[in-house]
């Protein structure tokens, strides 16, 4: 378990910032915390790096207690805020030699790490300009890049997609995925559904300071779809095809969908749509599992919340 926590609370005055927090996150995961602004995700963030002290719970990152080790913490653990602080004047290459310096690392070993991370990050070229020059997508690779200077075990990234063009986006992720390749931890908050679906393997749903809901993204959207499966085919026309499938076990809803047919059933039963299309003489052309974006899941999930309330 790389990061724990037990029953979390951060409380400012009568605010509860976040709730009896249980999160479990393994090693080489990458997690999302989503969440509407104000939610805790944030604060969570900071209770794990120890920069704020906890209310109640306890947390542990790499089995280090932030509240009494933080810097046993801060030495394995990378963290990019959402908007990092470089000197404008100085260039990218001085800017992480300075880092370099207060993380303790030697200075013949920083000139080799600087230059791979620089790299790395696509910013071999402008390693010599002043940071003041670079661009917001140029500035998060060079945000990144400074995480990954200290070799990090686990890396928080708070919204680190916010303010990039599409395309820088991408590229952004690209590089989230790569970390994990390498069998590093990544925790990242965003309010970017499709960003996080994309590129984590669990996510958690914060709720005014709660963790809601937590799991797969495909095992959330199953959750709060009231466990339906979609299943998508297309087999042409064929006579009848529609009242066969909507007799199947568990099938609840049978529906045109384009050039082909959409189906709602409670159990992923492709398999016995495939043979009924062949039984009933049709060629199928295509037969996937829909998988609700996890817009949909947030968008039902506080529909049902204020619909409760
Ligand atoms: N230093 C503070 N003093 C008082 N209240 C605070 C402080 N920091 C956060 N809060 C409150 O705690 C709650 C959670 O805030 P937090 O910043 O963790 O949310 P968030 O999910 O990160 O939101 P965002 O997406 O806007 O960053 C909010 O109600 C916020 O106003």
């Amino acid at each position: 378990m790389v990061i724990q926590t037990h029953e979390l609370s951060k409380r400012y005055g009568r605010v509860v910032a976040v709730q009896d927090l249980n999160l479990h996150i393994e090693a080489g995961e990458v997690f999302g915390l989503l969440g509407p602004n104000g939610s805790g995700k944030t604060t969570t963030i900071l209770m794990l790096l120890g920069l704020t002290e906890p209310s109640g719970g306890w947390a542990r990152v790499l089995g280090f207690d932030p509240v009494r080790e933080p810097l046993s913490l801060k030495r394995r653990v990378g963290y990019l805020p959402d908007s990092v602080g470089f000197y404008g004047e100085l260039t990218a290459w001085e800017n992480l030699a300075y880092t370099a310096r207060l993380n303790g690392i030697p200075p013949r070993e920083a000139e080799g790490r600087i230059g791979a991370v620089l790299e790395r990050m696509g910013l071999s070229e402008a390693a010599h300009r002043p940071v003041a020059t670079f661009s917001r997508g140029m500035r998060q690779r060079l945000g990144l890049a400074e995480v990954l200077l200290k070799q990090p075990q686990v890396v928080i990234l708070d919204e680190p997609t916010l303010g990039l063009d599409p395309e820088a986006a991408q590229a952004f992720l690209g590089m989230i995925r790569q970390l994990k390749e390498e069998g590093i931890t990544v925790l990242l908050s965003s309010h970017l559904l499709q960003q996080v679906q994309a590129v984590c393997d669990r996510v958690g749903l914060f709720h005014r300071g709660k963790l809601v809901l937590e799991g797969k993204v495909n095992e959330l959207a199953q959750r709060v779809l009231g466990g339906a499966y979609r299943i998508r085919l297309e087999a042409g026309a064929v006579e009848g095809l529609a009242e066969r499938l909507r007799v199947l076990p568990g099938v609840n809803r049978v529906e045109p969908d384009g050039a082909g047919m959409r189906l709602e059933a409670a159990q992923d039963i492709r398999p016995l749509v495939a043979r009924t299309v062949l039984e009933a003489g049709g060629e199928l052309r295509s037969l996937s599992l829909e998988i609700p974006s996890l817009d949909e899941v947030y968008a039902r999930y506080f529909q049902e919340v204020r619909h409760a309330a």
